[in-house]
């Protein structure tokens, strides 16, 4: 065994609380201060929503550095790296610039820095490409096309599915049988053909140089089981391990937690088993409560205060989070003193024209009353739900920008710009060639493999025209302008943002032909690309960059304009985790989306749907309005009566109030109070004609039409009216 020097450590000295600068105790409540300050070994803090899960991480992060242990040494991991860059930065405030040198990510990008350096260890090149969800998904199309799976059955699971079905198998660990029979019983008895094309994707990635994001992870503990010294240098790194949702956790991540702290045994793992939401993703949030079996002596601590929500607010909540299946016992309760707290609401309307008119007037008479639009987040399980409310606010001019739907790099446009850059990173990127060949006229499917066969085995230089090269005169010059491009930006000095205009300036005329319907509208989103490019130093870095953190298409497009008032906020329910909001609106609570109706079909799906309503009802501080459209139509339906979700249906008066929409005109027939007169203050003031008519400016020019609108048509909110309930 080789000699070992021990290197004593470099930390500064240790002082003791009280002499520190930030004043933990008087910031921090008991149990958040028991957890920041807590010494070394393992620890798992079990938190509420809103119980300052985050804060007490931000103290934890300053209490280290301030008492002395080294900032590089401690690693953060969260769920993305922007929650990561807040965090650090946040302490970097309470602290000082030393905090931002803290190694802050996701485990994906953690593990991303590992395998560049070490990659070779385990048969990989340092510059392997990362694939996101849909390069593996063209990476298995590929596949397909070459191989005989689907044994002549026309029922096989298309790429997404795929992916999905061999993801299971690595990040949870279980054998394809089961995957398949516990989520997939259909396509059990293609088991074979599956089970063969699963085995080939893996070593196609290895050959081919590729990771996608189990891999990341995956290989990582390949790693470290093929050369302990890897590990104890990983780990040697990691004097204190600081994780964030540890409810979301796969079971390999839970394994690289266990491996980090290995060396130095300092970890400290914050979460809510009740808020865990990932399980299409392979968390479990078992292993959570496996959290004490796996580090001995563990201390657990409770957050249970929350200094988000009103009492009502946290009243549903847990009365939410009582029917779930297991949880930690724990019962929130509200720091916040409100008299007359607002009741959350449950707003049924006629159709979903009625529940987009709801909102948006409720969202105009919160702002009159002192709410900003961007203290006001519309929320709802998948990105559709929300077309009809989008329509709605755009008519009245109301701005919004909307996280959880598409990214950027998922828009067709962006994706052949990708690809030329991918095939640039890594010529044997054979999905990648197969985007950019498609492009030019002349060249199909059945061509583009022979091409790529040429590029990736054959040929000496992929990017240079020989005359043995199977080209042919339908394609050959465009075919030459690609290949000069994909040749001149791989040159070493080329700055990144002049390889992407380069690239860009080749694609710009196959842009135009192939988006001739819309290609104005896509136009901004090359120069944002552009743009981002910017920010990076290296084409390798910028493709996982990308790939490990995509930016959100549509929280692009409004970038910008806004500079006069900071838009509402529309967002899934996932992409809503960690965030608060004076007012929370959740719309289309229906059975069949909320819970989602592919959810009832899976064991356990329910109670994830539970969780994911549960985070949606946290995430408000003094409004909570949930509703749902009482009809809706489908093409071949027509009009049909809906559910109203499970989560809401049993709920007692006085946790969750009904309320009654009433046309303004019907309201006044019926002599019943308009909202206004003793309405309490948080919902706005005046009546709807007011409220519109004396919008801000900048609300739009169209703020008339949306007076008009009001005016018209305005049907009236009233919380007192309880009765008549329409459901
Ligand atoms: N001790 C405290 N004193 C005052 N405010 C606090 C305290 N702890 C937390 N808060 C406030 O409570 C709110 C919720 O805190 P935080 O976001 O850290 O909670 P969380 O547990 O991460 O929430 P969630 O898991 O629901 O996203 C924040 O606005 C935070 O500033």
């Amino acid at each position: 065994m080789a000699r070992r020097i021990v290197l004593s450590s470099d930390d500064g000295p240790s002082r003791s609380v009280e002499n520190l600068t930030i004043d933990y105790r008087g910031d921090l409540n008991e149990q958040q201060f028991d957890a920041a300050t807590t010494g070394s070994g393992p620890t798992l803090v079990i938190a509420g929503a809103g119980t300052g899960k985050t804060r007490t991480l931000i103290y934890r992060m300053a209490y280290l550095v301030e008492t002395g242990t080294k900032p590089e040494s401690v690693v953060l991991l969260t769920f993305t790296r922007r929650a990561a860059r807040e965090m650090t930065s946040r302490a970097a405030d309470l602290l000082d610039g030393r905090c931002q040198r803290v190694q802050g990510g996701t485990f994906h990008a953690f593990c991303l820095g590992v395998l560049r350096r070490h990659a070779p260890t385990i048969g990989f090149p340092r510059n392997f490409t990362v694939l996101d969800a849909a390069d593996a998904g063209d990476v298995i199309s590929v596949l397909r096309a070459d191989g005989n799976y689907d044994q002549g059955e026309e029922r096989f699971p298309q790429k997404r599915t795929l992916y999905s079905m061999f993801s299971a198998v690595i990040n949870r660990q279980e054998p394809l049988d089961e995957v398949l029979a516990r989520r997939y019983p259909q396509f059990s008895p293609l088991y074979d053909g599956l089970e063969q094309m699963r085995q080939d994707y893996q070593a196609y990635k290895k050959s081919h140089g590729m990771m996608d994001f189990d891999d990341l992870l995956y290989r990582t503990l390949e790693l470290f089981a093929a050369d302990d010294g890897v590990r104890r240098e990983v780990a040697g790194r990691c004097r204190h391990v600081l994780v964030d949702e540890y409810q979301d956790t796969n079971a390999l991540q839970a394994e690289l937690v266990k491996q980090f702290a290995s060396v130095h045994g300092n970890v400290m793992v914050v979460g809510d088993d009740a808020q865990s939401i990932y399980r299409f993703r392979g968390a479990d949030f078992r292993n959570i409560f496996a959290f004490p079996e796996e580090f001995d002596d563990t201390q657990v601590l409770k957050l249970e205060q929350n200094y988000r929500s009103t009492q009502v607010i946290l009243d549903l909540a847990n009365h939410v989070i009582d029917n779930a299946d297991r949880s930690y016992e724990k019962t929130l309760f509200s720091h916040r003193d409100v008299p007359d707290a607002e009741l959350p609401a449950v707003v049924p309307a006629a159709d979903g024209q009625m529940e987009s008119r709801f909102v948006a007037q409720m969202i105009l008479r919160l702002r009159e009353s002192g709410v900003p639009l961007h203290e006001q987040a519309v929320l709802f399980r998948s990105s559709h739900n929300s077309y009809e409310l989008e329509t709605e606010l755009n008519k009245r001019n109301i701005p919004f920008v909307k996280y959880g739907g598409m990214k950027l790099s998922e828009a067709a446009h962006i994706k052949d710009v990708l690809a030329h850059l991918k095939v640039a990173e890594n010529p044997q990127d054979a999905a990648a060639w197969n985007r950019a060949l498609q492009l030019i006229h002349g060249i199909g499917p059945k061509t583009a493999k022979s091409l790529i066969e040429w590029a990736t085995n054959e040929a000496d230089d992929p990017f240079v025209h020989t005359d043995n090269a199977p080209f042919s005169n339908r394609y050959i010059s465009q075919l030459k302008k690609l290949l000069g491009t994909l040749r001149s930006i791989r040159d070493p000095d080329m700055p990144l943002v002049e390889q992407v205009e380069s690239v860009i300036d080749y694609y710009r005329p196959i842009f135009e032909d192939e988006y001739y319907e819309d290609y104005p509208k896509r136009e901004p989103d090359l120069d944002h690309f552009i743009g981002l490019s910017e920010n990076y130093s290296s084409r390798r870095d910028f493709l996982s960059s990308l790939a490990l953190d995509p930016i959100e298409l549509t929280a692009l497009d409004n970038d910008g304009e806004h500079e006069d008032e900071p838009p509402l906020v529309l967002s899934t329910i996932h992409s809503a985790k960690g965030l608060e909001f004076h007012t929370v609106f959740i719309i289309r609570a229906l059975e069949g989306d909320l819970p989602s109706r592919y959810a009832l079909r899976e064991k356990g799906g329910v109670d994830e749907e539970l969780r994911l309503f549960y985070v949606a009802v946290t995430r408000a501080e003094d409004n909570l309005f949930i509703s749902y459209p009482m009809t809706q139509y489908r093409r071949y339906q027509g009009e049909y009566m809906t559910d109203p979700s499970r989560f809401i249906v049993d709920v007692p008066e006085d946790t969750l109030e009904p309320v009654q929409l009433v046309e303004e005109t019907e309201a006044q027939e019926d002599d019943q109070p308009l909202l206004g007169g003793d309405t309490p203050a948080a919902l706005g003031s005046g009546d709807s004609e007011q409220t519109s008519a004396s919008a801000p400016k900048q609300l739009g020019d169209g703020s008339d039409s949306a007076s008009r609108a009001d005016t018209e048509t305005s049907r009236e909110y009233d919380p007192r009216d309880v009765d008549g309930l329409p459901f």
